[in-house]
C-alpha cells in the first residue's frame, strides 16, 4: 500500500483553517502553517467551523510556523495565504519544499507566476468556490457555494487527480478541470465586482440577489471585465458569469467577502491582483482596452484601504 502524503495548508485563515479542519476530521494527515508569524513551535488547536442549517464541525488541527518547519521530501502544499505576501512565501518555501507539488487556491490573476518563476515542479491551480470568515480565534463561519475547479499550471492529470481525491471531503469538495486559465478568469471577474462593490457599501455578499440596481453596476464590470478577457481569447457569455455570480451571492449570503473582512482589520486587500490587475492587462493591450468602472472601483478600494490602516 503507498503512503498518503501528508497535506500542507499554507497560510492559517479564513479559508485555510475551516479546509485543514475539514481534512483532520476525515483523518488525513495536515498541518497548518503560519506564514505571517515566525517561531510558533508545534501546537495543535482545537477548531470548529460553523456551517449551514446549524450544524457545526470541532476538529484538532496540528499548527506550526513556516520558520519552524526543516526539509519536507514527500506531501502537497495547499496555498491558502494571502496573494500579497507570495513573493515572501515563495522564498522561504522553496528552501523546504521544493520537491512538493503545490496548490494555489487564492483569488486573482497570475497569483501562480511566483511560483513559476521559483521553479516549482508540479503547480495546481484551484479556483475556490466557498467562502470563509473567521468568528474569533480558531472560529470559523464556511460555506460551499459549488465544488472548486483544480486545474494544471505545470503537472499532470493523474496526480492532480490524486490531489483532488485526497483533499475532497463532503463539506469542501474539488474536481478536476481542463481549461484552469479560463477558470481563474471567471472567478476574476465575479471577485472583482464583489471585492470593489461590497467593500465600498459596505455590505454582505448577498446584496447582488437581493437589489437588481447593485446587480447592474456588476453587469458592467462584468461587461468590461469580459472584453479584456476576450481579447486573449477567453471568451463568456454575459449570462454565465452574471449566473455564477447571483449564485454566490445567494449561497453566501450574510457572509463578508474577503476584501471588506481585510479592510475592516487593517490588512492590505488583494485588489490588485483582481480589477487592477485586469485594468493593467486592458491597458496595456494594443490598441488599449480601459475597463473603467472596474479600474475606478478598484482605485477606491486602494484609497479605502489605505485610509482605513
Ligand atoms: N475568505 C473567503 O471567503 C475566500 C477567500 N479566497 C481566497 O483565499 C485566499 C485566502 O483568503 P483568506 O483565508 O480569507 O485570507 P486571510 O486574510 O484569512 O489570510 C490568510 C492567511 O494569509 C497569511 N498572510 C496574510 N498576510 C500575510 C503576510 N503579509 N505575510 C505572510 N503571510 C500572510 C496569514 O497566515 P497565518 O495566519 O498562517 O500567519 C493569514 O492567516 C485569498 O487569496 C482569498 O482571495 C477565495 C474565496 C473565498
Ligand atoms: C466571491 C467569493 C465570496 C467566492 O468564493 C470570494 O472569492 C471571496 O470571498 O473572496
Amino acid at each position: 500500500m503507498t503512503a498518503i502524503p501528508r497535506i500542507y495548508v499554507i497560510g492559517s485563515g479564513s479559508m485555510g483553517m475551516p479546509l485543514a479542519a475539514f481534512l483532520s476530521a476525515n483523518d488525513i494527515q495536515v498541518i497548518a502553517v503560519r506564514t505571517s508569524v515566525e517561531g510558533v513551535s508545534p501546537t495543535i488547536e482545537s477548531v470548529t467551523v460553523e456551517l449551514p442549517a446549524g450544524k457545526s464541525l470541532q476538529a484538532n488541527v496540528k499548527m506550526v510556523s513556516l520558520s519552524e518547519i526543516e526539509c519536507v521530501d514527500e506531501g502537497i502544499l495547499l496555498l491558502t495565504a494571502k496573494a500579497t505576501a507570495n513573493k515572501y512565501i515563495a522564498d522561504s518555501l522553496r528552501t523546504k519544499f521544493s520537491k512538493l507539488p503545490i496548490v494555489v487556491m487564492q483569488n486573482g490573476i497570475g497569483v501562480e507566476q511566483v511560483y513559476i518563476d521559483a521553479g516549482f515542479p508540479k503547480i495546481y491551480r484551484c479556483v475556490l468556490y466557498a467562502t470563509g470568515q473567521t468568528i474569533q480565534k480558531h472560529h470559523y463561519r464556511f460555506r460551499e457555494v459549488s465544488e472548486s475547479p483544480i486545474g494544471i499550471v505545470k503537472g499532470d492529470p493523474g496526480e492532480a487527480q490524486a490531489i483532488i481525491d485526497q483533499i475532497s471531503t463532503p463539506t469542501f469538495r474539488f474536481r478536476y478541470v481542463e481549461s484552469i486559465e479560463r477558470e481563474a478568469w471567471k472567478k476574476a471577474i465575479i471577485n472583482a465586482a464583489f471585492n470593489s462593490i461590497c467593500p465600498l457599501i459596505n455590505v454582505d455578499n448577498g446584496i447582488f440577489h437581493r437589489d437588481k440596481h447593485v446587480a447592474m453596476i456588476a453587469e458592467t464590470i462584468i461587461d468590461e471585465a469580459s472584453s479584456v478577457a476576450a481579447k486573449i481569447g477567453i471568451r463568456f457569455q454575459k449570462r454565465e458569469l452574471l449566473d455564477q455570480l447571483l449564485l454566490i451571492s445567494q449561497r453566501s449570503d450574510g457572509q463578508l467577502i474577503s476584501t471588506l473582512q481585510d479592510i475592516n482589520n487593517g490588512r492590505e486587500t488583494e485588489i490588485e491582483f483582481l480589477n487592477l490587475e485586469i485594468a493593467r492587462i486592458g491597458n496595456g493591450m494594443s490598441p488599449p482596452i480601459d475597463p473603467r468602472v472596474t479600474r475606478i472601483l478598484g482605485e477606491m478600494i486602494l484609497a479605502k484601504s489605505k485610509s482605513t490602516i
